[in-house]
């Protein structure tokens, strides 16, 4: 398992070891032991979540707020996402800055993402299948989030205008500059 710190503290992208014979392949989704020896964070998560999405699917940004709050580990089982998430802990060097990376069945990626950050992902194929472990549970009271096209935060999201398909919750998240208000 390759474990790599991003620019964003706290955040990290990890490459399962792939075993490949003729049969296929075979790889540890997750192994508690090696993701804190190599993290250095000990997690107890406490719900697995899976969305499927067609292409110009977009979820988010969300987060839980305060005690809610949820550091997530984020996979694609099959298909392909643009991941993103931006970084809104209270007094972090790099708030309101945010990191991209495409997640997909033919790279194995997932990225951990610690409690503080708005997350969102682009669906770039038909059929995508994104699973990812909470550290806690949903609370529909403490959900916030802000909208996907925010101008303050410029995020490319690698879809046209006319493909992106969002949720009636989504279409009416608030700005960045409200949100962080
Ligand atoms: C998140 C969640 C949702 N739900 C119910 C609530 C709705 O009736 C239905 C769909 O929920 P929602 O439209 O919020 O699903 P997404 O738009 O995929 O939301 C997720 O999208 C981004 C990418 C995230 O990182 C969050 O985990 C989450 O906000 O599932 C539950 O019952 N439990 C849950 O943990």
């Amino acid at each position: 398992m390759k474990v790599t710190e991003t620019f964003l503290k706290g955040c990290f992208v990890i490459e399962p070891t792939v075993f490949g014979d003729k049969r296929g392949r075979f790889f540890e989704v997750f192994n508690k032991k090696i993701f804190e020896e190599k993290t250095g964070l000990n997690i107890e998560f406490v719900q697995d979540n899976q969305s499927i999405s067609q292409r110009g699917v977009l979820r988010g940004l969300h987060l839980q707020k305060g005690e809610h709050a949820q550091a997530k580990l984020v996979r694609v089982i099959q298909g392909k996402v643009l991941d993103v998430i931006v970084d809104v802990r209270k007094n972090s060097p790099t708030y309101g800055k945010h990191f991209s990376i495409e997640l997909s069945e033919e790279n194995n990626k997932q990225l951990f993402i610690p409690r503080g950050f708005l997350h969102g992902f682009s669906t770039l194929e038909d059929n995508t299948i994104f699973s990812y472990k909470c550290d806690n549970y949903y609370n529909k009271k403490a959900e916030d989030g802000v909208i996907y096209n925010d101008k303050a935060l410029n995020i490319d999201w690698r879809l046209e205008k006319n493909e992106i398909l969002i949720s009636e919750k989504d279409k009416i998240l608030t700005t960045f500059l409200e949100f962080r208000k």
